[in-house]
């Protein structure tokens, strides 16, 4: 294992690095490590050990990395970690950057963007919830198949201000956002590992947090038709 650190950058830090300055810091990770990964996996609370399965790993902190956040969460590490797993090539952000932290909302997903630019296709987020539906029970699994942007729909989205096109449209279809074939892929697997009781399919509920919800909120957002709720908002470059 080995750890690289940067010179300190002079990239703008208050408002969304431009594409081309994310090109570069993708450019910038890829020069210190010889994987190229296809598949990036952001860790959530409890799942930042997943890190220590990376094998050949290269770890770069972000507090190394130009315009990256670093984690304040405690059990959220802060770092990437390139290597192989079961031979495939990923890239794992070991530590989410949540919005309560006090980031503006287009920091906590910057590294989405990032790690497009590092060359994955496929990204796969976890994270912890709290259960909404009454017949989930604590410990279950829940592929996300749809969400609610509690914030995106109140006016706060992730893509709002200036957009360039080069990472995406301005009006972004948000219809397919989670990958039909990977669920099935996930549901297939956890049937195999005898797993199929704990899991779940459901809608995703996105708060703003820190604090936990009320009684009253969380009859509300079940009212919503969310079965979990949480505080992640990687979902759009
Ligand atoms: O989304 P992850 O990082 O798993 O974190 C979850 O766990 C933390 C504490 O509940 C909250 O931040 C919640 O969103
Ligand atoms: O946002 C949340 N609400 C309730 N329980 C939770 N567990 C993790 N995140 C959350």
């Amino acid at each position: 294992m080995s750890e690289y650190h940067f010179e300190t950058s002079q990239i703008v830090t208050h408002r969304p690095p431009s594409f081309e300055d994310v090109q570069s810091i993708g450019e910038l990770l890829l020069g210190k490590t010889k994987h190229r990964p296809a598949i990036g996996i952001i860790c959530g609370s409890g799942l930042g050990s997943l890190a220590d399965m990376v094998e050949d790993a290269n770890i770069i902190l972000y507090s190394e990395i130009p315009s990256f956040p670093t984690s304040t969460v405690p059990g959220h590490m802060g770092k990437l970690v390139f290597g192989t797993m079961k031979g495939k090539q990923v890239v794992l952000m070991s530590g989410r950057l949540h919005y309560y932290e006090g980031y503006p909302m287009w920091k906590t997903t910057i590294p989405v963007r990032i790690l497009k630019a590092c060359g994955i296709s496929t990204l796969i987020l976890t994270n912890a919830v709290g259960g909404l539906n009454p017949d989930y029970s604590v410990g279950d699994v829940m592929i996300i198949r749809d969400h609610i942007d509690l914030p995106g729909i109140t006016g706060q989205c992730v893509l709002r201000g200036e957009n360039d096109e080069r990472f995406g449209p301005r009006f972004l279809a948000t219809v397919e956002t989670y990958d039909r074939e990977l669920a099935t892929l996930t549901k297939s697997i956890a049937e195999k590992l005898g797993l199929s009781d704990i899991m779940r399919e459901g809608t995703y509920i996105m708060v703003g947090g820190p604090t936990y919800g009320t009684v009253a909120e969380f009859r509300l957002l079940r009212g919503f038709g969310a079965d979990a709720v949480g505080k992640l908002y990687e979902r759009f470059r």
